[in-house]
């Protein structure tokens, strides 16, 4: 049963949750990077798709709302007789549960942010600082066909970018769901639909280049090799027994593995490590790594997310992603937002008459701006983007 308020608007019956935003935060969880599906398409309305169905979700400051459409594109179907009625109900009632359910494992709920966020506020103060102002930023548990998928399409790529591709892989591949206005839904695909022999060809048609050989011959290699419960099944393995055997699929690599140990394998441990993490950890922890390395090596990887699991403990992985978020282009209205709110230190105003608190933007991040002569000299260079 539904145990929460239903708010009926129009004809639509929506069901809650309660969640506090310091819990989740959904403009901030649903853009991050960390799933490519979700579309705003009305104020603080998301729409996507979760365990094969559509979703709406909303939310007020203590409420999580939704509303999942049935393939007829609304809740509940025409019939009218009384048996097909009661019938209905009984059926409507166990969705409802279902549906909670699968709501409370997708926002892994269970998992209290508020005190995590405490935990490593006193741990960080860097992390304090930041937090403030991004609250509710929540690790999802995708499922691990859509995230391995997903974050193979990441490689040099851009978050608006991959978010392109992986509904052109949907469309292109997936079941359909339901239509809504002009949108049709579609389901993210199967295994057996992405290892067809002709989908390299079908993707790289649509834009996908190199990583359309890559997305078909994973997907190949998990069913010819391990089968289709394989990469599920690796929830129940160890973390980096789990990251090494993701290493062993074309096209994924160690940041790959990491984010998909991470966002849909309950690796709350896996930091993934890229030059962004890097330069996080260069500019505002002071890290430096021993003997001066200039690549992102195994080393550096291990080093990195051994610093940040050491200060953050067992959920550094869902520390990392509050810290990434942050350091996201779209986001840093909300940092200028509250530093205009709050009057700024001495040092700070200081900082800024001399120039030094400068900053650009590049490859969806805040990065800081070079001297002159060092970004002459880098334009000169070829550029290589990261994966986001
Ligand atoms: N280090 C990280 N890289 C990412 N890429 C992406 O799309 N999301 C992330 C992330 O959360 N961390």
């Amino acid at each position: 049963m539904a145990k929460h308020a239903v708010l009926s608007s129009g004809a639509k019956l929506w069901r809650s949750l309660p969640c506090a935003k310091s819990e989740l935060r959904l403009e901030l969880t649903l853009a991050c990077g960390q799933t490519f599906r979700w579309r705003e398409n009305a104020d603080g309305h998301w729409t996507g798709v979760i365990g094969g169905r559509v979703w709406t979700l909303t939310q007020t400051e203590d409420t999580l709302w939704y509303y999942v459409y049935t393939n007829q594109g609304g809740a509940g179907g025409e019939n009218s007789s009384e048996d097909s009625l009661r019938a209905e109900s009984v059926t409507a009632s166990h969705h409802s549960e279902v549906e909670e359910e699968m709501l409370r494992d997708y926002f892994q709920l269970h998992v209290k942010l508020g005190d995590l966020y405490k935990e490593w506020g006193a741990a960080d103060s860097h992390f304090k600082k930041i937090s403030d102002i991004f609250t509710g930023v929540r690790m999802l548990r995708q499922d691990p066909t859509e995230c391995l998928f997903s974050f193979i399409c990441t490689s040099n790529n851009h978050i608006s970018r991959i978010q392109g591709m992986v509904e052109r892989l949907c469309q292109a591949l997936g079941s359909p769901l339901c239509q809504l206005d002009q949108t049709s839904y579609h389901d993210f695909p199967t295994l057996s639909a992405l290892a067809d022999s002709g989908v390299e060809e079908r993707l790289r048609d649509l834009g996908f280049g190199y990583r359309a050989r890559f997305l078909q011959q994973s997907a190949k290699q998990i069913l010819d090799t391990h089968g289709p419960q394989w990469l599920v099944g690796l929830r129940n393995v160890p973390y980096l027994e789990a990251r090494d055997s993701l290493r062993t699929l074309p096209g994924v690599g160690t940041k790959v593995a990491d984010c998909v140990c991470l966002m849909c394998l309950d690796k709350c441990e896996a930091v993934p490590v890229d030059t962004h993490v890097w330069q996080i950890a260069k500019r505002d922890y002071k890290y430096t790594s021993d003997n001066g390395q200039k690549t992102l090596t195994e080393k550096v990887h291990r080093d990195i997310g051994d610093f940040f699991r050491k200060l953050w403990g067992p959920y550094a992985g869902w520390a990392h992603s509050v810290l990434f978020c942050a350091d996201l282009k779209k986001f840093q209205h909300l940092k200028e937002m509250k530093s205009l709110k709050q009057p700024q230190n001495e040092e700070e105003r200081e900082g800024e008459c001399k120039g030094l608190k400068v900053k650009r933007e590049f490859d969806g991040h805040e990065k800081k701006k070079k001297p002159k002569s060092e970004r002459q000299k880098k334009a000169k260079m070829s550029v290589k983007t990261e994966e986001v």
